[in-house]
């Protein structure tokens, strides 16, 4: 398939969704949206449109405390290097799979500087607990 730019909030949900499409089988990581979080997909698939949307093509639509289910996340399992070693790997192919340009290396720069600053286990400072996209 002919990999295209990123203009529309429809791309935005073909990424999401592919992505998401992968997450939830994945041997690393899938459990824990799907076992541990027990994820409501109908209700954080369009959250993540609205996430990316606003991080890529500007809406206005997000708004929210990105840290927040994650902190949840970690006390139920501390997160690794190696879980967020494999949503980015898993988030990259999808881009790479479906789009180019200016706005795929954007998206992939930033899943890279969220991941850079989220909690992993026994981080001493969780003081970034409190930060609104
Ligand atoms: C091991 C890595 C990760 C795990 C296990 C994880 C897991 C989760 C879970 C369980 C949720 C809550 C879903 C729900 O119930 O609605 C969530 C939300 C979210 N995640 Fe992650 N995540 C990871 C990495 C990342 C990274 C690197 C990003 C960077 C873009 C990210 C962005 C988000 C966003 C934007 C939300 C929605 C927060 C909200 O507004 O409620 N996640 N994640």
């Amino acid at each position: 398939m002919e990999r295209k730019l990123i203009t529309s909030r429809a791309d935005i949900q073909l990424l999401v969704d592919r992505f998401y499409e992968k997450v939830k089988v994945d041997d690393v990581i899938g459990y824990i949206f799907q076992d541990v979080a027990r994820v409501d997909w109908d209700k954080h698939l369009p959250i993540m449109y609205d996430f990316w949307e606003q991080l890529l093509l500007d809406s206005n639509r997000y708004g929210r405390n990105t840290m927040a289910p994650h902190f949840a996340v970690n006390q139920k399992v501390p997160l690794q290097p190696a879980h967020f070693d494999r949503w980015i790997s898993l988030f990259e192919t999808t881009v790479n799979e479906l789009f180019t340009g200016e706005k795929a290396e954007l998206a992939i720069s930033r899943a890279r500087s969220i991941r850079d600053i989220m909690p992993v286990q026994n981080a001493a400072d969780q003081s970034i607990q409190i930060i609104i996209l």
